[in-house]
């Protein structure tokens, strides 16, 4: 199937994408700015085979998907083929953009990011970045010299941009996110744990849900879990024993509803699910993905957990049984009213980026 493609004359393009923590806050700002300028275009640029792919075309949004991958962390052949994609993907934009000049630029990461930004970059199109984690990804570093503004989740990302102009505005959350949530306290039983792995969903947490979830459950008979666990993962684990109060999806739509009618949450401690768990005012426990760049989940996990907000679980040797007896302590004292403090607190992120967009084009 051909797709139509949008026309950028002038428009507002976001760009973000790959995972869902690029791809969100990217959603949160389109959001934003279309409440904000509502007679100016907005047009998303991404990946075919990101989140992107699968979310734009269940959305109003005007959206381009190129045929882009990672190119970092991969074997020279990939590599090779990836970065062909890319160029090929930024000369599309190139070519496009010549005679239909958007009006600015806003990227928030992740490969999905990178032809828009790198064509913006090449035709002295105002960009602005969005970097949620505490350590800069590859593209920001090469593209954040150029930027009009870099828009930081978090201060600790400022002295590894040191050519960046950064500003602190913290993470982007879905209009959603952006109103009151019931406090966990208010919560009648049954009660409810969430279990998120990340947009894509977390193997090692599924595999430890698995086996604790029985054990767990019986002994707290007024608690259920839903467990969000990505869906190739659901696929993979069809058919394997579970509880009948432990339910499998692979993927919420609706998150905003979900925190807000569960008493506790066990997560990933990816940078927009953090920023959520605030504004909905969930505690947490967290389990920081080992792998991920310079450990930011870690670093984000021990924020989360020096504000009283999340108690922080690694994996590692008995990862379910440490697991289990963390859970248990923390959902019987949800279920008697004692949540973890997670306190509500407004994100602005949306406001101030849009704000500093607004004071830098001088509008
Ligand atoms: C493996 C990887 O590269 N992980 C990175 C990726 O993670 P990932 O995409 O998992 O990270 P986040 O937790 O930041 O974001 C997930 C987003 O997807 C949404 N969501 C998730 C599941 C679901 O069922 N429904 C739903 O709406 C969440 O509400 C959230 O908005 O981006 C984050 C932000 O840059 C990084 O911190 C992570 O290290």
């Amino acid at each position: 199937m051909i797709e139509a493609t949008p026309s950028f004359l002038d428009a507002l393009v976001l760009t973000g994408g790959g995972t869902g923590g690029h791809f969100f806050p990217a959603i949160a700002l389109a959001e934003g700015a279309r409440a904000r300028w509502s007679d100016r275009a907005i047009v998303f640029v991404g990946a075919r085979r990101g989140i992107e792919g699968r979310e734009l075309p269940n959305r109003a949004w005007p959206h381009l998907l190129l045929d882009v991958e990672g190119v970092v962390g991969r074997s020279p052949l990939r590599m090779a083929r990836s970065a062909w994609k890319l160029w090929r993907a930024v000369s599309r934009l190139k070519r496009l953009w010549r005679s239909e000049r958007p009006w600015a630029v806003i990227g928030t990461g992740g490969y999905g990011a990178a032809p828009a930004l790198l064509a913006a970059r090449a035709l002295g199109i105002p960009f602005f970045l969005h970097e949620s984690n505490a350590a800069p990804g590859a593209l920001a570093k090469l593209v954040a010299p150029k930027a009009r503004r870099v828009w930081c989740g978090m201060d600790a990302v400022r002295p590894l941009l040191p050519q960046a102009d950064c500003l602190v505005v913290g993470t982007p959350v879905r209009e959603a996110f952006l109103r009151d949530f019931r406090p966990p306290e208010s919560l009648k039983p049954p009660f409810r744990l969430l279990v998120l792995g990340g947009s894509g969903g977390a193997r090692a947490i599924n595999e430890a849900m698995l086996e604790l979830a029985p054990t767990l459950l019986e002994g707290l008979p007024d608690w259920g879990i839903l467990h969000q666990a990505g869906p190739m993962e659901v696929a993979r684990l069809e058919g394997r024993p579970r509880h009948p109060r432990h339910e499998l999806v692979p993927f919420i739509a609706r998150m905003d509803e979900a925190m807000e009618a569960s008493s506790l949450v066990l997560s990933r401690a990816g940078a927009s699910t953090c920023a959520e768990l605030k504004a909905s005012g969930r505690g947490s426990i967290l389990v920081p993905l080992p792998t991920s760049a310079n450990d930011h989940q870690r670093m984000n996990a021990r924020a989360m957990a020096a504000e009283g907000r999340a108690v922080v679980v690694e994996q590692g040797v008995d990862f379910p049984a440490r697991l289990g007896c963390a859970a248990g302590a923390l959902m019987r004292d949800s279920g008697a009213g004692r949540a973890m403090s997670g306190q509500a607190e407004a994100n602005q992120a949306v406001a101030r980026c849009l704000d500093d967009l607004e004071a830098r084009l001088r509008l």
